[in-house]
C-alpha cells in the first residue's frame, strides 16, 4: 500500500510516483513553465490525481501542489485524504504545505529539498522568490515528510538549471 512504508524511508513504489512527478516536472519546463509536478496516491497505490506548475499564463500560485490539495478537498473524504500521498519533484513552497495541512493530506514524498533549489538558485545568481522557503515541517508539523531523494538529485537539478539557462 502507498502510505505503508516505514517513516523515513522512501519504497520501490515511492520511487515510482517520484519519477512520475519528475517526468511531470519536465512537461511543465517544455511547456514553458516552472519544473515542478505532484500526483496524488490513495491508500491502494491508485493515482487519482496529477498536475504540473503552471504558473507562466501569470498566476504564480498555480502549483502542483495547491491543485492537488484542493482537487482533494472537493473528491476525497477526509478518512481518504487522511491515507493518501502526495509525491512532488520539489518539496512544498509554504503556501502549498499550508493548504496540504488544512485540507487533511498526510505524507509527503519530494525529490529535492527547498533548501537544495535555493542553493542552486544562489549557486547560479537567480534573486529569490518573494515567499520565505521553509521546510514543511515548519509549516505542517504533524504532516510525515519524505526526502529528498539523492537518485533524483541531478534530474531535478538539471531541470531547473534549464528553466533559468544555465549549465547543471
Ligand atoms: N514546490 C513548488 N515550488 C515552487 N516555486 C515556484 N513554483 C513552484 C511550484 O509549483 N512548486
Amino acid at each position: 500500500m502507498a502510505a505503508s512504508s516505514p517513516p523515513g524511508s522512501v519504497s520501490t513504489e515511492d520511487l515510482v510516483h517520484l519519477r512520475r512527478a519528475v517526468a511531470l516536472a519536465r512537461d511543465a519546463l517544455a511547456a514553458g513553465d516552472k519544473p515542478f509536478g505532484t500526483v496524488l496516491v490513495d491508500d491502494r497505490g491508485r493515482v487519482r490525481f496529477e498536475d504540473r506548475n503552471r504558473t507562466s499564463g501569470g498566476d504564480s500560485t498555480r502549483h502542483p501542489e495547491l491543485a492537488a490539495a484542493q482537487w482533494a478537498a472537493e473528491h476525497l473524504t477526509p478518512a481518504e485524504r487522511a491515507a493518501s500521498v502526495v509525491y512532488t519533484s520539489g518539496e512544498h513552497c509554504a503556501m502549498c504545505s499550508a493548504a496540504h495541512a488544512w485540507v487533511g493530506l498526510d505524507r509527503i514524498v519530494y525529490a529535492a529539498s527547498s533548501e537544495q533549489l535555493a542553493s542552486w538558485h544562489r549557486e547560479w545568481g537567480v534573486a529569490p522568490g518573494p515567499v520565505a522557503t521553509l521546510p514543511i515541517g515548519a509549516v505542517a508539523p504533524h504532516v510525515r515528510v519524505d526526502g529528498p531523494v539523492p537518485a533524483l538529485t541531478e534530474e531535478v537539478r538539471a531541470l531547473h538549471a534549464a528553466l533559468h539557462g544555465v549549465e547543471g
